[in-house]
This record gives structure tokens, sequence and C-alpha cells, in this order.
């Protein structure tokens, strides 16, 4: 599998703590990658690091064969934060706008685009609602819409789907699929195991390292497990999803 981005000996220390320890990983192209582990483990470090908004103590970050530019990266990529960051006070349109100016989409395609990408995520009838009327799980979604009205190839999701309930969240996991039909690739941080068993590719984040990274049945074939959480709890670790 090719692949887009490398992590080689990655380490990153906040002050005296540790919080990734030479990290190695590959992100297949056109893959939706999961990054599974407890809170706390690292993974919203990892993708950070990964976009360039944070700096490793060590190591190095490669997208596309060269070394990471944060700067030439972010015509490429869309960035879903943990938290949603709207303009409550404005419609969902409003924000959509006012994200597609800062992207710089042209005037004329700005409607057009803004349709599109809240259809995607199903909330194409809310678009003249102001967004301190939306529920949590309907600014989860906006703020998908928002990380993809410039049309990424790579998609980082900080647990896309946190405060959604099961039915709504295997819908967004189908838009994900969909996004990834389209030739996207998609790396998606969860503790909720049954969106890692979705992932094409996991890996499994404990105390700082990489204790995995494969296909979910190629993990549990390796571990001689029937489910990943069994993983962690095997390798002497708390279950995940706490
Ligand atoms: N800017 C920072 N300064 C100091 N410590 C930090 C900083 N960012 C993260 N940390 C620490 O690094 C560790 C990993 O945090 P991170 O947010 O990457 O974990 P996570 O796996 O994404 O957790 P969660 O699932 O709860 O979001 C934590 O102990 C956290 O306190």
């Amino acid at each position: 599998m090719d692949s887009i981005i490398q992590l080689r000996d990655l380490s990153k220390s906040f002050g005296s703590q540790n919080v990734l320890q030479t990290i190695n990983l590959n992100i297949p192209k056109g893959q939706i990658y999961g990054l599974l582990g407890p809170s706390g483990s690292g993974k919203t470090t990892i993708i950070k690091l990964m976009i360039g908004l944070e700096t490793p103590s060590s190591g190095t970050v490669t997208f596309k064969g060269n070394k990471l530019k944060a700067g030439d990266l972010y015509p490429t990529i869309g960035y879903m934060a943990q938290s949603d960051a709207l303009y409550d006070e404005l419609t969902a349109k409003e924000n959509l706008s006012f994200m597609a100016s800062l992207y710089g989409l042209k005037k004329n395609e700005r409607k057009a685009q803004i349709e599109k990408v809240m259809n995607t995520v199903d909330l194409l009838e809310h678009l003249n609602k102001p967004v301190h009327q939306y529920s949590g799980g309907m600014k989860r979604r906006l703020s998908l819409a928002i990380a993809l009205l410039h049309d990424p190839e790579v998609l980082f999701l900080d647990e896309p789907t946190v405060g959604i309930d099961p039915v709504l969240r295997k819908e967004i996991w189908d838009s994900f699929h969909r996004l990834k039909e389209e030739g996207r690739t998609l790396i998606i941080t969860t503790h909720v195991m049954d969106e890692a068993e979705r992932c094409d590719v996991l890996g499994l984040l404990q105390h700082g390292e990489i204790i995995s990274s494969d296909t979910p049945a190629g993990i549990k074939e390796t571990y001689g497990v029937t489910s990943i959480e069994d993983v962690f709890l095997k390798n002497g670790g708390v279950s995940v999803e706490n």
C-alpha cells in the first residue's frame, strides 16, 4: 500500500512528560486509518504532529514524500478538531460562508459547495438555523461540513462522533466511506470499539507507543483475540473505553 504520511522515530515530550516514544507509522493512501487508544494516550498529539500544529521533540513527519511544511499542507487537508470552533450566534450558512471566504473559495462556487457539504452531513434543511439552536451532534456534523468545504484530499478527524447517538454515528460512518470511495484518505481518532472495527487500518496507541498497526482482522489474528478491546487488556492496559 502506498503511504501518504510517514512518521519516523517520532517522539514528543511536554516538559518532563514523554507523551509519545519512537513512533514509526505509515498512513496508507486512500484508506480510513483509525487511531485507537485510551484517553490521554496521545491520539490528538499524533494528529497535531501530522499537520504541523505541534513540532516533534525528535523524529520526522513526511507528507507525500516530502518533509512536512505546514503552510504547504493546508489546501490539501481538512481538520476537524476535538472541540467545535463555531460561531454560535451565526447561522450554519453564515459559518460556512465565512470559512469559505477564508479558504479562498470563489464566490460563484460557494453556494453549490456549501449545499454539497451540508448534504453530505445531512444538515441541508438546517442551513439557515443559528448554531446555538443546533444539538451537540448537529454541531459535530457542521464541523465536519466545514472541514470538507475546500474539497481536501486528506481529512484529519479528531473524535468526530463524540456525543452522537449510534444511529447517527452509523450515518456519519457511511459518509466517511463515501468520502473514501471518492479517493480521499481519512485519519480518525476514536476510543469507541465499533468505530475501530469500521476502519480499514488501525493503529493502537498505548502508553505513548504504537503497539500495532494493521487491519482490525490482522490485529485480532496476531493477538489471538476476538475483540480489539482484548488487545489492550492482554497488553496489560486498561479498557480503552474509559
Ligand atoms: N500542550 C500540552 N501541554 C502539556 N501537556 C499536553 C499538551 N497536550 C497534550 N498534553 C498531554 O499529553 C498527553 C496526551 O494527550 P492527548 O490529547 O494527545 O491524548 P488523547 O489520546 O487524544 O486523549 P483523549 O482521548 O482524552 O482526547 C496527556 O497527558 C496530556 O495531558
